[in-house]
């Protein structure tokens, strides 16, 4: 194993694993990303996923955020793209400035499954993110706990088969409608290679993860029931069982299933130590149907960065009383920072974090501790 600089900043650990925190913690989806000057001068010298495949590329861009604002953020998240698992899987994938992912070959028909790798062997095919955790994780000092990722099998073979982003989904609905079988034996392919990456990134030194179910809001409640859910599952279910089998510890485990507000109850049985929402959700709400089982992450809109610091300020103030700051929350946006965000936009939203997170503590400000107990049953 690896040996790591002690960790100096367990808030976020803390806070997953349901134990008390003296403030909220907070950490930003993309926050090393495009609406940082020092991330979009990387780019102009290197390619995005050549910044992916060098680890002291993914490393030095991984470490922007905590850098510029120092001692504001929780979390470091290391730099990657939830569609390397395609990669992986054979298949070509780009990033077209300005435009995003494109598949030039993307899946049209069940036949075209051939096309994919039969064997996965993620050390080989991912060994750079791999390589680029451990490094990172050495280069962070301890200052803050270091986020592994994967995207779901249902949102990485909707990029598959639309070939890149798409407003509709009807190509990757059209499979799972008219070719079911063939659609869960793709999702089951896309969870194996799931399960071995997310192992290898935390026996690599992630020490919590994230899934991302992106396009998870764009599927009925049954349908979600049938061909995110129960993937979303086995992921959580087989990386514990491996990381015990392994003699490692486990890690908490993060879902975002984006939209998907209605699955929050079986979500909360699924496996996870925390769920993160997006901004359709209220707190409230969220709170009364977790009842303290899982830990929540969120859920401010990106755009209200867009709003001014007097109504950054307001919100924020709104979200952690609302969510409570103390026990059972992280703080985030409901989804990844926009790119036109002024960053120091960004630095009034993490410095009212900090400080109306430890002035709601002070006062005495509790979040109902007792809800858990009260509503178990
Ligand atoms: C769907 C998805 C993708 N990638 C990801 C998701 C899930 C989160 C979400 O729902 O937004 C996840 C992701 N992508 C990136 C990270 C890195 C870590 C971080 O959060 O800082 C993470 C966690 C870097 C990135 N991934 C991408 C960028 C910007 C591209 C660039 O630099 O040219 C970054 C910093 C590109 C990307 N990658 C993807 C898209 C759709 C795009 C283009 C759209 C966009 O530009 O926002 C696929």
């Amino acid at each position: 194993m690896n040996a790591f600089p002690p960790l100096k900043n367990d808030l976020i650990l803390r806070a997953a694993t349901g134990q008390p925190t003296e403030r909220a913690p907070v950490w930003i989806m993309r926050q090393a990303g495009r609406y940082l000057p020092e991330f979009r001068k990387e780019r102009e010298e290197h390619d995005f996923f050549t910044i992916c495949r060098t680890p002291e590329l993914a490393t030095r861009v991984t470490l922007q955020p905590i850098n510029r604002y120092d001692g504001l953020l929780d979390a470091a998240i290391i730099f990657s793209d939830i569609l390397v698992v395609p990669q992986a899987l054979g298949m070509v994938v780009e990033m077209l400035p300005g435009k995003g992912p494109n598949f030039p070959e993307p899946l049209v028909l069940p036949e075209d499954l051939m096309k994919l790798k039969e064997v996965v062997d993620v050390y080989e095919e991912l060994g750079y993110v791999f390589d680029a955790i451990t490094m990172t994780r050495k280069a962070l000092e301890g200052r803050v706990p270091l986020f592994g990722f994967i995207g779901a099998p249902w949102t990485l073979m909707a990029y598959m088969i639309e070939g890149g982003g798409s407003t509709s989904l009807s190509k990757a609905k059209t499979w799972l409608f008219k070719y079911p079988a063939d659609s869960h034996k793709l999702l089951q392919k896309i969870t194996d290679v799931a399960v071995d990456f997310l192992v290898g990134q935390i026996k690599a030194g992630a020490q919590i993860v994230q899934v991302f179910e992106s396009w998870g809001g764009e599927l009925s409640p049954h349908d979600f029931n049938t061909f995110s859910l129960p993937y979303l599952k086995q992921i959580a279910q087989r990386v514990k069982k491996q990381l015990l089998q392994d003699g490692l510890s486990l890690v908490p485990m993060t879902i975002f299933a984006k939209g998907s507000w209605y699955a929050i109850e079986s979500l909360s049985e699924s496996g996870y130590d925390t769920i993160s929402l997006d901004w359709t959700v209220d707190p409230a709400y969220a709170k009364s149907i977790t009842k303290g089982r899982v830990t929540l992450q969120g859920n401010m809109d990106p755009s209200m960065l867009n709003g001014g610091d007097d109504a950054i300020r307001a919100t924020v103030r709104q979200m952690l009383t609302a969510f409570g700051t103390n026990q059972r929350y992280i703080v985030n946006l409901g989804h990844g920072i926009l790119p036109t965000i002024d960053p120091e936009a960004t630095r009034v939203f993490l410095e009212t974090v900090h400080s109306v997170g430890l002035e709601l503590n002070k006062n005495g400000y509790k979040v109902e501790e007792s809800i858990c107990k009260n509503n178990a049953g």
